[in-house]
């Protein structure tokens, strides 16, 4: 079996341009502009690229975007201050610190200090509690853009056995809870998981999410699953100084088993900033005051 493609550029295009119009809508209605701030602290070359990117995107889609960098040596304390201005800032509807912080700083302490309802990250306890009990709040970015791919690809998900590999905060955790949601039979497996390869030759849905380089071998998977790959690592490439990007899931030989599967790059990782952007435009509204059916978007 060669598996299908699931080609998450494609449609994190496509998501991005309903956010436009619905931008568009929201600008009409409300008088303003949607507004995001991003924040970054250091010169992390990734997260330089990733806010860059984040900053783009958003202007394309209609919205305002307002970046704030910050040294490597900003403290805790003026970090959460600057938090504290965008929380009482009426043009700014969502907020995101890009992670990883400094180690100086407490990610945790800094996530609790942004305004819950301008969390478009959902990576507040009071998100996190309102996915765990169904209550609306914000999805983080890359689960929920996982289970937008999950349902294009094969409809309802009822029923059907998902394995989690990793159980991070960002991923790990609110991807199981998005699969629960969705009526799945989720198992979440770690590193001290007994027979990895044949809890996850149990699953329809595998969704790697561990962050080791190729770990998920074709031999692992049910045919015919289909399989997300969240992974983003890079690794020695094939000409000397170069590198490239791989997933969690050893490509090659998992897309001769699955039957459908995310490549990496292209797959996943564009789908975090069109969801960023997707829950922005939802925050707007909802802080405005204005009606949207988000089940739209
Ligand atoms: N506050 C947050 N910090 C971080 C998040 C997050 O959701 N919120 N996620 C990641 C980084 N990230 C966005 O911030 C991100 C990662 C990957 C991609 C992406 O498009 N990846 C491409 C490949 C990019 C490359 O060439 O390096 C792909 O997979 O095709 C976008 C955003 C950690 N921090």
């Amino acid at each position: 079996m060669t598996a299908q493609i699931i080609d998450g550029k494609a449609f994190a295009a496509g998501l991005r341009e309903r956010v436009g119009t619905v931008a568009a809508d929201f600008e009409a209605k409300a008088g303003r502009k949607a507004g995001l701030a991003v924040v970054l602290v250091g010169e992390d070359p990734a997260s330089q690229v990733y806010v860059r990117n984040k900053g783009k995107q958003t202007l394309a889609c209609g919205m305002e975007s307002f970046e704030h960098k910050l040294p490597a040596d900003t403290s805790e304390a003026d970090l959460l201050a600057v938090v504290e201005k965008l929380n009482a800032d009426p043009a700014v509807d969502g907020i995101l610190v890009q992670l990883p912080l400094p180690s100086h700083m407490n990610e945790q302490k800094v996530i609790a200090a942004i305004n819950p309802d301008k969390d478009v990250d959902g990576f507040h306890v009071v998100n996190v509690g309102r996915l765990s009990t169904g209550l609306p709040g914000f999805v983080p970015c890359t689960p929920l853009g996982c289970v937008m791919l999950l349902k294009d690809q094969l409809g309802s998900l009822s029923g059907l056995d998902a394995v989690v590999v990793g159980r991070s905060n960002i991923v790990g955790k609110p991807m199981a809870q998005l699969l629960i949601a969705e009526s799945c039979t989720v198992t979440v497996a770690h590193s001290r998981t007994q027979d990895l390869p044949e809890v996850v030759r149990r699953a329809d849905i595998v969704v790697a999410a561990v962050g080791r380089p190729e770990m998920v071998k074709g031999e692992w998977i049910k045919p015919g699953a289909t399989v997300i790959d969240v992974g983003i690592n890079r690794v020695p490439g094939a000409e000397e100084g170069k590198t490239r990007l791989v997933g969690d899931v050893d490509f090659a030989s998992a897309s001769e088993v699955a039957g459908a599967i995310t490549p990496v790059p292209g797959g996943v990782g564009p789908m975090t900033i069109a969801v960023l952007l997707r829950n922005t435009i939802v925050a707007a509204h909802r802080n405005a005051g204005i009606a949207l059916d988000e089940s739209t978007i």
